[in-house]
């Protein structure tokens, strides 16, 4: 049988069938994906085929079909394994709001260069719009403007209000989905508003990750009742750190990966290089000076808890 992953207990695997069904599933002896060092092979949302044992309700995983993409989260300790959080997330929706709390370019540009990285399309969902004053909606639109003219969907929505929530849900359904976004954004209570009897406690569960417990957290799935299903990350707030290569940041910069053959130097780094194509652009205001600012600033791998704004103002 096939089945989807939508619990790990770290022994314990709870897959559903696409009719439905639901099984306990467990991994027998050493069962390790090739190329990938990790605490736990099978992860939520990796589809699996397994056999049912004998005389019992429970499963034996055989095999993992191929992921599209996965996030990982690196162990603090020594050992460099890494965790696999979830896997085959059709869409990953990043809140931002302006105010309470302020969301930066900075954070905004890496959380997308990371999932441009890990392959997970990315819609931007500015929320609490129906709290902000004319400055506040006007930096909305600016920050619209820059997002989707690189290509990314932006959508403006209260949880509060119920706007645009509809439009939330289509984007949702049938998906596998997960919410990500400074704490206070209101994840939870869109979550709620998309789906008011899943009732997610992820502020018990933050809670208890801040008080440092390193207890290892599992992502769990739940099942919308209007199709799909949401993945719930306890404690991760967006993908984590990832470790860039310098040459390689170009490629998660939509807008720079489009330009950079026509910089001089194939190994162009964009900063002092003469005849750079992404400086050419972002002097012809065809680049956002915020995305070349976040752009430098993971270059030189420094913190994203930078303040300014679109124009690159301090
Ligand atoms: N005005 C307004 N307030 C909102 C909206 N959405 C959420 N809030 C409020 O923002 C606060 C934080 O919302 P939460 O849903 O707890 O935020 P969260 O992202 O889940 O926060 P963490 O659990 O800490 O990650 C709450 O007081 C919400 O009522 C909105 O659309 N408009
Ligand atoms: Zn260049």
């Amino acid at each position: 049988m096939t089945g989807l992953v939508t619990k790990s207990t770290g022994s314990w695997y709870y897959v559903r069938t696409e009719n439905g069904n639901r099984y306990q599933c467990r991994i027998r002896g050493k069962f390790r994906m090739e190329g990938i060092k990790s605490t736990n092979p099978i992860s939520v949302g990796d589809i699996v085929d397994f056999e049912l044992e004998e005389q019992k309700d429970t499963g034996v995983i055989t095999a993992i079909h191929d992921r599209k993409n996965y996030i990982v989260r690196k162990s603090v300790n020594l050992s460099k394994q890494t965790h696999i959080i979830a896997a085959n997330i059709d869409v990953a929706f990043l809140l931002i709001t302006i105010d309470n709390p302020p969301t930066f370019p900075g954070f905004i540009d890496r959380f997308l260069a990371s999932a441009e990285a890990y392959n997970i399309p990315t819609v931007l969902l500015f929320n609490k719009m129906d709290a902000y004053e004319d400055k506040q909606l006007e930096y909305v639109e600016e920050l619209t403007q820059i997002y989707s003219d690189i290509g990314y969907l932006c959508v403006e929505i209260s949880a509060t209000t119920n706007f645009n929530i509809d439009v939330v849900k289509e984007l949702m359904q049938d998906k596998v989905t997960m919410f990500s976004g400074h704490s206070g954004v209101g994840k939870s209570t869109l979550i709620n508003a998309i789906e008011p009897s899943l009732n997610i406690k992820t502020s018990e569960i933050s809670l208890q990750h801040k008080q440092g417990q390193h207890t290892t957290t599992f992502a769990e799935m739940y099942e919308l009742s209007f199709g799909g299903f949401i993945i719930d990350t306890p404690g991760i707030k967006g993908f984590g750190v990832v470790d860039f290569e310098p040459q390689e940041i170009t490629d998660y910069f939509p807008e720079f990966f489009a330009l950079k053959q026509d910089c001089k130097f194939n190994n162009c780094l964009h900063q002092k290089e003469p005849h750079c194509a992404i400086k050419k652009a972002l002097k012809e205001d065809k680049i956002a000076p915020s995305r070349y600012y976040s752009y430098l600033q993971m270059l030189n791998k420094e913190e994203e808890h930078f303040r300014q704004n679109v124009r690159g103002e301090l």
